[in-house]
């Protein structure tokens, strides 16, 4: 039987533990460095970021024709003078630093928007850093598409961490470079895993998970009790690994929060992860700590899986298979695909009941297309959906409202760009990280007019230029060559999980969700009272 050699063979972490004898001086050292020079530092990153990009102009392009990366133009002075630098929010130090401990951000990007009358603004941030946001979603393909801005590095922060030192090849897919080696390899390695035939090959798995889900329901029925369905949504996606272990998946959601509120603290102070004496950086640490143990174990059950019973098309497969450059970077995609994958598909279905639930005609339609389809089994297939106009519309409209990843794609600019929004030819300096949103964007009132209620009808009764405008708009999976690898499976998830469900029950909300954003868009505290339906 194949062993797995990690972690065992990692290096030990450094210690953490508050007794140490050097701590006092490392923590003295940290908060000079902190509060003394970070600031210089940054100011000097940047311009010597900028420097290289005025300089490196030409020598760019050509090195980026050799290895086939984008062409690089820079704005040359002459056009810099015809452009304008986008207005800044209006915000104090204080303000900025609660800002990003604030799980309501998506929010504010349409505020600022109508507030300073642009689709193209930028917020500052302590210690120097700034970040420039775009709502206008025409503006997206330019930047987001093949020759587009690279993935920002603040995504780090979601891999799992090694112990010890961490190295480029230990990142995860979600964070590698796009431009350099690694990142090809193995997304071409775990795209098949993927496809939407493949996907649809296992819907006796899917339905299985969704019988779980159901009879979680039905008893909840029974009683007459109300459940958290936020709570429950994640817990029934279909794993991406095997049904078995989907208790290890949900254990690493559970911390979601605890990643999430780091990873802001580390984008104001990124000397964080050097800083294991933290409060903050200790609960990290710990929660890395038992991720790393369930990821482990969780390949160490496929490793055991004798060879024959395995599935060569289950996403494990392809993850065994993939031509990784360490084996942590193997287990860092496990962790990576539980977390994209189980927490947005989970929080778009509990949005879904939400939406269902509160919108009594919209579910009655719905249930009456449903009840006149014909399905072989107790649960719809794929296929079985793929013609229900109906229901169709109503997907579309539950991933336009509530886009679960509703802050969109976030790059970084490594060379100064001209976006020209709305008529505005603006000037993006290069050196910061820039948010391209999907929220505002999903909903704005000059696309969509009332682009905040939920009307799936927009999607049957709209003329066709205006379903053009629409389908080039919702791109909740985002677009380019970093768009979601899993979005077949999400798409596959969310339809028949929602159909099986809308069926069987009606969904009395009983308790109003806040909306609340922890990486993704969440309903929190929702709160419903399945009914089983007499069809
Ligand atoms: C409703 C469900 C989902 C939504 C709305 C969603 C959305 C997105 C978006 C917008 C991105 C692009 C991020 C960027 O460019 O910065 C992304 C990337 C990604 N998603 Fe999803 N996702 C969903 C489900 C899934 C599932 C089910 C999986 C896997 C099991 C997954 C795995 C990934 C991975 C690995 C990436 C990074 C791809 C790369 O950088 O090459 N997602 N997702």
């Amino acid at each position: 039987m194949h062993q797995m050699d990690v972690p065992e063979k990692e290096p030990q972490p450094p210690d953490p533990s508050p007794s140490s004898s050097l701590l006092p001086l490392a923590g003295i050292s940290a908060a000079v460095v902190c509060l003394v020079g970070l600031e210089e530092l940054i100011r000097l990153h940047r311009k010597r970021a900028q420097a290289a990009t005025n300089s490196n102009t030409t020598k760019d392009a050509a090195t980026a024709a050799k290895q086939g990366t984008r062409p690089v133009h820079e704005i040359t002075a002459e056009e810099r003078k015809a452009l304008r630098d986008p207005p800044r929010v209006p915000m104090s130090v204080t303000e900025s630093l609660a800002l990003f401990a604030d799980p309501k951000v998506p929010h504010l990007y349409e505020q600022w928007r109508d507030e300073l009358k642009s689709e193209v603004f930028c917020y500052q941030l302590p210690l120097g850093k700034r970040v420039y946001v775009c709502t206008d979603w025409s503006c997206f393909p330019e930047l987001l598409g093949a020759d587009g801005l690279e993935k920002t590095s603040l995504f780090k922060s979601f891999d799992l961490r090694r112990r010890g030192p961490f190295t480029p090849r230990d990142v995860s897919i979600f964070s590698r470079k796009t431009t350099g080696e690694g990142w090809h390899p193995i997304r071409k390695a775990l795209a098949p895993a993927f496809a939407t035939k493949v996907l649809a090959s296992k819907v006796p798995a899917y339905h299985r998970v969704l019988g779980g889900f159901c009879d979680a329901l039905d008893s909840a029925a029974e009683k007459g009790v109300s459940v958290p369905m936020d709570q429950w949504a994640v817990r029934y996606p279909f794993h991406a690994f095997d049904e078995e272990r989907n208790g290890e998946a949900l254990a690493i959601l559970e911390s979601v929060d605890t990643i999430f509120k780091e990873f802001a603290q580390q984008v104001l102070n990124p000397f964080r992860p050097y800083m294991p004496w933290n409060d903050g950086m200790r609960k990290f640490n710990d929660a890395q700590q038992t991720y790393r143990e369930i990821v482990q174990r969780i390949y160490q059950h496929y490793l055991n899986t004798p060879a024959e019973q395995r599935d060569p098309t289950s996403i494990m497969s392809y993850i065994h298979n993939a031509p990784y450059e360490t084996e942590f970077a193997r287990l860092s995609d496990i962790y990576t695909l539980i977390n994209a994958g189980h927490d947005t598909t989970g929080y778009t279905l509990a949005w879904g009941i939400y939406h269902l639930g509160s919108n009594p005609r919209v579910l009655k339609k719905l249930q009456e297309e449903l009840d006149g389809a014909s399905f072989v089994g107790p649960f719809p297939t794929y296929e079985e959906l793929s013609d229900l106009k109906y229901f169709n519309a109503c997907v579309k409209e539950l991933m336009r409202i509530t886009t679960v990843a509703s802050n969109g794609q976030f790059r970084t600019l490594d060379r100064s760009v001209k976006l020209t929004s709305k008529g505005v030819d603006y000037y993006i300096p290069a050196g910061y990280d820039i948010a391209f949103p999907f929220l505002p964007a999903f909903t704005a009132a000059d696309i969509w007019g009332d682009g905040k209620a939920f009307r799936p009808e927009r999607w049957l009764e709209s003329s066709e230029e205006q379903l053009k405008v629409y389908n080039n708009v919702l791109r909740p999976f985002g677009i380019g060559p970093r768009a979601c690898i899993g979005q077949n499976l999400a798409t596959i998830e969310i339809r028949l999980t929602l159909a099986g469900l809308l069926r069987r029950y009606e969904f009395d909300v009983t308790a109003e969700p806040e909306p609340y954003f922890a990486i993704t868009y969440k309903p929190r505290g929702l709160r419903v009272k399945p009914i089983r339906r007499r069809t």
